[in-house]
């Protein structure tokens, strides 16, 4: 089977990462492992998706996966980029009625129904915000605030990325359908290769929406694979 490789990086020490719809070469030293989002919010009961109404039971293994991943692309050399979703506790980074943002978030939408909730939800400094205690950032990792669901869009990232020369991005996180796959898409449209780890990612909303997110990205965006096959091919 045939390998994806990056016509500007083929002469670098190389890893070749089995994935769908093919295989793909990730220079460690060109490529960063993206967290999106593993903030209570998205994967603690009592977060806000929780208190939105989505099911948040099952995002203990996706944190372990995440931590798996973290440990193996660290050790690899990799880049470490954490993302965290939210807005200044007056939420003026939200936007207004005048933003897409202020009527689509479900995160404003919840807090204007249940006003004793106001401030709490993805407000920085708050616990909503804050990084799940399982995850835990190092010395040398970027962690990036970000103020909507692409990581690309009102941040540093791009040239972030750039100045490090940096052309791969390994996504994991939450949520697949949104912010993970958005800012995959983003990406694509700036030329960078994105690769998204199974079952280091979970959907917001029913299982169709992590199919779905797969399918397009697996078909129009980048590539799929999943965590023991990224870790053994570091390893290798
Ligand atoms: N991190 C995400 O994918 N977020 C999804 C929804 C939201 O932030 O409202």
């Amino acid at each position: 089977m045939s390998t994806v490789t990056c016509a500007h990086t083929s002469s670098l020490p190389n890893i070749t990462l089995p994935a769908r719809p093919e295989s793909i070469a990730l220079p460690p030293t060109q490529s960063a492992l993206i967290v999106v989002d593993m903030q209570n919010a998205y994967a603690t009961e009592g977060g806000y998706l929780d208190l939105a109404g989505f099911d948040v039971s099952a995002t203990k293994p996706v944190i372990a996966k995440i931590h798996q991943a973290v440990t193996a692309a660290r050790a690899a050399g990799m880049q470490i980029i954490w993302f965290q979703n939210g807005w200044d506790d007056q939420y003026v980074e939200a936007g207004d009625a005048g933003s897409p943002n202020f009527h689509k978030s479900n995160a404003l939408k919840t807090m204007r129904k249940r006003p004793e909730l106001q401030g709490t939800l993805l407000s920085k400094g708050g616990w909503d915000y804050a990084l799940v205690d399982e995850l835990v950032p190092q010395a040398g990792d970027i962690v990036l605030p970000k103020p909507r669901y692409s990581g690309f869009f009102n941040t540093p990232l791009d040239s972030m990325l750039r100045s490090r020369g940096i052309r791969h991005l390994v996504f994991t996180g939450i949520a697949t359908n949104v912010c993970v796959e958005s800012t995959l898409r983003d990406g694509f449209f700036l030329e960078y290769f994105g690769v998204v780890l199974e079952d280091a990612t979970y959907q917001a909303g029913p299982a169709f929406a992590q199919q779905a997110a797969i399918f397009n990205i697996e078909t129009f965006f980048g590539w799929v694979s999943d965590t023991d096959t990224f870790c053994e091919a570091l390893k290798a």
